[in-house]
């Protein structure tokens, strides 16, 4: 950008990288038109005059999130701390999707780790940990919320390294307790890889209901909070994922409805609806999975994926790989696009996967169900009645279309 008092008189016969950025704009948009003259575009798209200077915002009206989440509440009063628990959370995405913006710039910051001769491992942890600030931020300034963000201490089997900023938040005036994972796969964000946002939303279980009743003397009440989280996914009132990628896209169901997808608007930071009503294609062309594992996969993935690659599956065509290795993003493309999503057990590294299922794939799982879709952990059934035993528990898990996920269950009936 050139100050205008810096600005060249005229950019005629300029190198057209020097030249201003909105002349540049303006050049690339009007690009866009092909044969059409920008008026009868403006008209089309911007319903902007064509005596009024260029607007590149899209004027047709929008539902926001907001919006959209407060007509809800018309509808349905007792919807009121969902809609402020949806609101918090969008607010902290949105300052996430700036931070993440600016992984790039870190080292601008002028921010000195030692850890730095590992780029990986010194992203995930200051993103994590920046990210995991800002929704816990987010959600006490409700006013509603309080949170914990459990580490080994309360899952004494967990790695040693790196571990996932898990955060717990409990609605202090409703019956809300939300598993959020602040930021997936942030070792991804200084490569400009999507990261991601994850959160599954239950009811607080009735203790006395369930003949568990315990007291804040008897069990400290962070323990008690954390195994209040401790439910099946089939149990949620809401799930979804904000995806930080060429776009923001937040996408969620609820207890009752589809599974509905905004886009933030760079220029309003608004999130407005783009997807109204998502489902997943009955089935896709595409599988998902680390192929760096197949040495240790059991017999019955190993062949069904085989038959994909050499077109011998039902389908009879070939289907081709797709991996992110960022989960959300990876189960998104699944989400539109259709096919199978997997992280399978395997005997070499990961007995149980790489996972975690109550702050990952629980989550994502509820989501694809809800869109149609089929989510499994290959071993007891649907991976929605899984109950984790612990926060940082991996499962395998595999999901996306239903007559994929399907076809892939006759494999494990053999
Ligand atoms: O490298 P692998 O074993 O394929 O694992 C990739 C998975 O790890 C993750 O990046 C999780 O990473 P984080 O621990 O940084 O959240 C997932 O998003 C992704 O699907």
């Amino acid at each position: 950008w050139i100050p205008s008092t810096n600005k060249p008189a005229s950019t005629a016969g300029q190198d057209p990288t020097t030249a201003s950025f909105s002349s540049r704009f303006d050049e690339l948009v009007s690009l866009d038109t092909g044969t059409e003259t920008p008026a009868a575009v403006d008209e089309r798209y911007y319903s902007v005059p064509p005596t009024q200077p260029q607007l590149l915002v899209n004027t047709k009206p929008r539902i926001t999130l907001t919006r959209f989440l407060s007509n809800i509440v018309k509808e349905d009063p007792e919807a009121r701390d969902m809609e402020s628990l949806l609101l918090s959370i969008q607010m902290a995405c949105k300052t996430i999707s700036n931070l993440v913006n600016r992984a790039g710039l870190a080292n601008d910051l002028g921010e000195q780790n030692s850890d730095y001769s590992d780029g990986r491992f010194y992203s995930m942890k200051r993103l994590d940990l920046l990210s995991t600030i800002v929704l816990k931020n987010a959600l006490q300034f409700t006013g509603k919320c309080e949170c914990v963000a459990p580490g080994p201490k309360v899952d004494t089997e967990s790695p040693a390294e790196h571990q996932p900023g898990v955060l717990i938040a409990s609605a202090l005036d409703s019956n809300y307790v939300t598993v959020l994972d602040p930021l997936d796969g942030s070792g991804n964000a200084d490569a400009s890889i999507c990261t991601a946002t994850v959160f599954g939303v239950f009811e607080q279980p009735n203790d006395e209901e369930d003949g568990e009743a315990t007291t804040a003397t008897s069990v400290d009440d962070n323990e008690k909070l954390v195994q209040s989280v401790l439910q099946p996914a089939k149990n949620m009132k809401a799930a979804g994922y904000c995806l930080y990628s060429s776009a923001t896209v937040l996408v969620f169901t609820l207890d009752q409805g589809g599974v509905y997808g905004f886009t933030l608007d760079p220029q309003l930071q608004e999130f407005v609806l783009t997807h109204r009503d998502l489902s997943i294609p009955k089935r896709g062309n595409v599988y998902s999975c680390n192929e760096a594992n197949s040495e240790g996969w059991a017999d019955d993935w190993k062949s069904y994926v085989k038959s994909l690659k050499l077109g011998q599956g039902e389908t009879k065509k070939p289907y081709a790989l797709r991996y992110v290795g960022s989960m959300v993003g990876d189960i998104h493309r699944t989400l539109l696009y259709g096919g199978i999503f997997a992280y399978p057990s395997d005997s070499l590294r990961h007995p149980d996967g790489n996972l975690q299922l109550l702050y990952k794939t629980a989550p994502m799982a509820y989501v694809v169900h809800r869109a149609g879709g089929k989510a499994i952990d290959g071993r007891t059934g649907s991976l929605l009645e899984v109950t984790p035993e612990r926060v940082h528990q991996k499962s395998p898990c595999f999901m996306g279309s239903p007559e994929d996920v399907e076809e892939f269950e006759k494999y494990l009936q053999q």
